[in-house]
């Protein structure tokens, strides 16, 4: 038996192993397809018996996806510092074959468990407890699950079947035939019902597109394109038709029957979407009402004294008993239906939803479910399973960038308001200064003109690019959504940025650089004009990748537009327009300052290129001409020692160096961000459990509680 496939960890011949032999046999049965796309069935429920009979063995080579959490805490800290507990000691399982389903009211914490299990806490929310993966501790981000989210991040310019089937190149292999992608781009759409919208954009602000439900339909057909081993929904029947609602869920079940492990949060399944759900999860205030089979959901609210009505939706039912938000409206309402509670037999007109809540998790906490639930997730803890490879993207880099490059570039081709609005605002633009500084000939005012037309050309012109903010936010959005879920890595999607926003700077530049060349009539001679329009294209690229950068940081797009803004003007205030090189305050302002500042190396270089070699009038008619070297080195205080080329070459650098920040912005927020939070999040247990333990050691009577907050803790993210 080939050793990837397994590894016992127990004696050559015991009956476990023999066992587990026979486990293996039927998975190397159903081994993976050769093209390395993973399209086994897993273990067949023959197996799954036999894999429940297995303790304290390793199992490698079963890819299917077993999760499972214990005493579950997430608290977070709201304003003031103060703490609020949003899940409290939750123990459950997921397995494949299952489709297990997250009920609860509105701010129960189905959304906060799921991103919990999914590791993707806000950064405010710090958790106890353990998640295993198969028995191990695990990174489910970037790939290894997937998760569909409540918001639907998708790109509105792009139709349906352009969105699934970039996504489809960007993760399938490379060397999977077309017709193969296209099959399974094409099986997705059916299976998500889209067919009739296939061709039809999916919609932004300016452009109408697909509805509110078809758009979540996109977004779980994405997640599911690839078939993942382990799949998180967050409500994605919300916003469907009954119908819909009921299809979409029965893909779900396909998925799970298909050996893949699949947990829904679901806000209110009509009763036939309810009874698709295998395992329910129920949470009330962050607490566990209910967790066990779906079928015995009713029977354990009758035996809690709170029996479903017949006739009525059990899922409503469920819902009812535990949603205690409008207690206060029920007790205002109770003495104008005092005769009909008085006459109900209905519990829940004769208590509280708080009392029935509590009443509810009591009899779960001493039920059977409860105890097998805790047996079950120690058993599949016990068995260390196979380490699941990032679920991911199966293609090359290459691909990845390719296939990233040209959808930003149709997505921006588009887009009315990223660059074809601008384009029109740049000409505008230009049009004014060419027709103030018209000619602007070589007179003595006009000395102060050329400098203040470069200067305004470098600061301002180059400053409107600032307008593309709002659609790098929206690229930032579904790049995060899309990275977490593992669909590409960081470098290809640093590349396709740069690279598909090239042709439309060119295009910018080059139309408003010409027309502002030409009508000023700067510094004639074609490697002038060269310079030139290369420099505005260069300090346009500069602040566009300043504001990705930005982007990466704050996805907010006021502040991020604020905060660029800021950042423009301090570079504008030190770049030897607005005060003189020499004259800069020294040194923080002088260096490194002025240095950072890429308008202070596009004026430098525009005003040698504009100046040297031309010769202006005098201040008088009688008066000596000026040659502009005069100018550049005493007015205008240039190193004219320093070619104005290095000048430039300073401003593309900048744009690397732009882009590897933006690059490491996004490592440092995957990779370091989540290890600082735990970190912190480490201390702040350890200064609890300290504090605790004191109290104990001071008070005897204390000392069982503070075993109570020793479990194995784990950092958020
Ligand atoms: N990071 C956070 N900071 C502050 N409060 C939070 C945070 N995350 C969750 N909460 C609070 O925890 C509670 C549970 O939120 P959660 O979004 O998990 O509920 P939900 O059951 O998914 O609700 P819904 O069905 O309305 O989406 C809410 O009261 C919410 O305000």
């Amino acid at each position: 038996m080939p050793t990837s496939f397994m590894s016992a960890r127990a004696s050559s011949v015991n009956p476990e192993m023999k066992a587990a032999a026979e486990v293996m046999m039927e998975i190397e049965a159903n081994k993976p397809a050769g093209n390395g796309l993973v399209v086994g069935r897993g273990l067949s429920p023959l197996s799954e018996t036999l894999w429940k009979e297995k303790a304290n063995v390793e199992l490698i080579g079963d890819v299917s996806a077993r999760l499972t959490w214990k005493d579950l805490t997430v608290t977070v800290t709201v304003a003031g510092g103060e703490t609020h507990r949003v899940l409290e000691g939750l123990t459950g399982f997921a397995e494949p074959w299952a489709l297990t389903a997250l009920m609860g009211p509105s701010g129960s914490g189905k959304s906060t468990l799921l991103d919990a299990l999914a590791g993707r806490l806000a950064a405010n929310a710090f958790l106890s407890g353990a998640i295993l993966l198969n028995g191990r501790k695990a990174k489910l981000s970037f790939g290894t699950a997937a998760y569909v989210t409540q918001d639907d991040t998708l790109i509105g310019t792009l139709t349906v079947r352009e969105m699934i089937s970039y996504s489809a190149r960007l993760r399938l292999p490379d060397k999977m035939p077309r017709e193969e992608k296209r099959a399974l781009v094409e099986g997705t759409i059916m299976e998500m019902g889209l067919q009739d919208c296939a061709d039809t954009v999916i919609g932004n602000w300016h452009l109408r597109g697909i509805s509110g439900g078809e758009k979540r339909r996109v977004s779980i057909g994405l997640e599911i394109l690839m078939r993942p081993r382990l799949l998180f929904l967050d409500e994605p029947t919300s916003g469907l038709d009954s119908a819909s609602a009921f299809f979409v869920t029965q893909t779900l079940r396909g998925l799970s029957r298909d050996g893949r492990t699949v947990i829904a949060s679901i806000h209110q399944p009509s009763s036939e979407v309810f009874e698709l759900f295998d395992r329910l999860y129920l949470l009330s205030g962050g607490k566990t009402v209910y967790f066990g089979q779906t079928s015995e959901a009713c029977e354990f609210f009758a035996q809690a004294g709170f029996p479903c009505p017949p006739l009525r939706n059990p899922s409503d039912h469920f819902l009812r008993c535990i949603n205690s938000d409008f207690d206060k409206v029920k007790a205002t309402l109770k003495g104008s239906l005092k005769t009909r509670v008085e006459r109900s037999d209905d519990p829940l007109d004769r208590m509280t939803t708080s009392e029935a809540i509590r009443t509810l998790i009591e009899f779960y906490n001493h039920s059977q479910h409860h105890y097998s639930a805790i047996q079950k997730v120690d058993e599949i803890s016990r068995v260390r399973g196979t380490v699941l490879d990032s679920g991911g993207s199966q293609a090359s880099f290459l691909m990845q960038a390719f296939t990233l490059t040209k959808r930003s570039f149709v997505n921006m081709s588009r887009d009315f308001g990223y660059y074809w609005l601008r384009l029109l605002i740049y000409i505008v633009v230009t049009i004014c200064i060419g027709t103030i500084y018209l000619n602007v000939g070589t007179g003595y005012t006009s000395i102060l003109a050329r400098g203040a037309c470069a200067s305004f050309v470098f600061g301002f012109v180059t400053f409107m690019s600032i307008g593309g903010f709002p659609s790098f936010v929206e690229d930032m959005k579904v790049f995060q959504r899309e990275r977490l879920n593992g669909h590409y890595g960081v470098l290809a999607f640093v590349i396709s940025n740069t690279l598909s926003a090239m042709p439309f700077l060119i295009m910018i530049t080059l139309v408003s650089g010409t027309l502002c060349y030409f009508m000023v009539r700067l510094h004639p001679g074609f490697t002038h004009y060269l310079f030139f329009v290369l420099a505005l294209y260069a300090s346009v690229t500069v602040v566009e990748s300043l504001m990705m950068a930005i982007a990466s940081v704050v996805p907010n797009f006021l502040m991020g537009i604020i905060i660029g803004a800021g950042i423009q003007g301090i570079f504008m205030l030190v770049s030897g327009y607005f005060r003189l090189p020499n004259d800069i305050p020294k040194p923080f302002w002088r260096y490194p300052m002025t240095y950072i500042s890429f308008h202070y190396w596009a004026l430098q270089g525009q005003y040698q290129n504009d100046l040297r070699g031309l010769v202006f009038d005098g201040q008088a008619p009688d008066l000596p001409k000026i040659p502009g070297e005069y100018i550049l080195e005493h007015i205008f205080q240039i190193d004219v020692n320093r070619s104005k080329w290095l000048d430039l070459s300073a401003l593309f650098s900048m744009i690397v160096i732009y882009r590897i920040f933006f690059f490491l912005m996004i490592k440092i927020s995957e990779d370091v961000t989540p290890w600082i939070r735990g970190y912190i999040a480490r201390r702040r247990l350890q200064k609890k459990q300290s504090s605790s333990t004191d109290l104990a050691t001071r008070i005897p009577s204390l000392r069982g509680y503070v075993v109570a907050i020793e479990p194995n803790s784990t950092s958020s993210g």
